[in-house]
């Protein structure tokens, strides 16, 4: 059976996108996408390819974005994810900006921003909770971490060099009481005054371009080690572009970023 699907990025974070209003399409209204079928629409050579996959479902009255992940797991948020989603419920569904978005962490709120090239968005990520230190590793080499959650779990570590943490094609090293559902760490270096750039290695998708929860997450550490004011904007630099992410007085993470779709069509993966 062939179905529809969108392709789209933020910031080189990218998603298929499945369109599925009555949640009837793929035969699982109140359950998961079974993993195999998420795993084979991520495949980058067998499938469509992605970080993972967003599912649009109609749900009391609203839009429910069913993420997982290119393994199949599911998770709880993702920042790059649900700005492309509103762009996707925006320009194909017809809804408007502010736009409030279900999701796994709670309703998020996604909006125009004045940011960039006049097409970013800005999600409300809610309140993030700061959990504490804890310690990754690579290899042989070991970092202190600041433990953040954004709904998902995240590790952030600064390091001297985002090279130090070599070529991520496993998880990085974590403690397994701290995160027993694994986590997703951030390896982070100061490029100026309230700017940072990163890596990051994603809990159920490897080493990606770009973490929009995981930029929530360094700007939260970095401003608690700069003893920044609340409101501070962090711009946030990734391999895939640049983010930016704001704490804000009322205790709100504002992440900013591109949102951008670039193909559709169909599929019978
Ligand atoms: N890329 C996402 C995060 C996706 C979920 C994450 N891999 C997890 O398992 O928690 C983002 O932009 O936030």
């Amino acid at each position: 059976m062939s179905y529809p699907f969108l392709k789209g990025h933020g910031t080189e974070n990218d998603f298929v996108v499945l369109p599925d209003p009555d949640g009837s399409l793929h035969g699982y209204v109140d359950g998961e996408m079974p993993a195999e079928r998420v795993r084979a629409l991520c495949d980058r050579r067998a499938g469509l390819g992605g970080d993972g996959v967003l599912r649009a479902v109609r749900r009391d009255g609203g839009w429910f974005m069913d993420y997982c992940n290119a393994d199949g797991s599911v998770s709880e948020m993702c920042g790059n994810g649900i700005r492309v989603f509103a762009r996707y419920l925006h320009d194909h569904q017809g809804e408007t900006f502010p736009m409030r978005i279900q999701t796994r962490d709670g309703v998020k709120v996604l909006d125009r921003s004045a940011h960039g090239d006049g097409r970013d968005l800005t999600a409300d990520m809610g309140a993030p909770e700061v959990l504490g230190d804890t310690k990754v590793s690579v290899g042989d080499r070991t970092w202190p971490a600041q433990h953040v959650s954004m709904g998902n779990p995240h590790a952030v570590a600064f390091v001297d060099d985002l090279a130090d943490a070599g070529h991520l094609l496993e998880p990085p090293g974590h403690d397994a009481s701290v995160y027993p559902d694994g986590v997703n760490v951030e390896f982070v270096v100061r490029r100026g005054e309230h700017h940072v750039a990163m890596r990051v290695h994603e809990r159920g998708s490897g080493e990606t371009r770009s973490c929009g929860t995981g930029a929530c997450a360094v700007a939260v550490a970095a401003s608690l080690a700069d003893g920044a004011p609340r409101g501070t904007s962090y711009r946030v630099d990734v391999p895939g572009g640049t983010l930016h992410a704001e704490w804000t007085e009322d205790d709100r993470v504002l992440l900013t970023g591109p949102a951008v779709l670039v193909a559709e069509g169909t599929t019978d993966l």
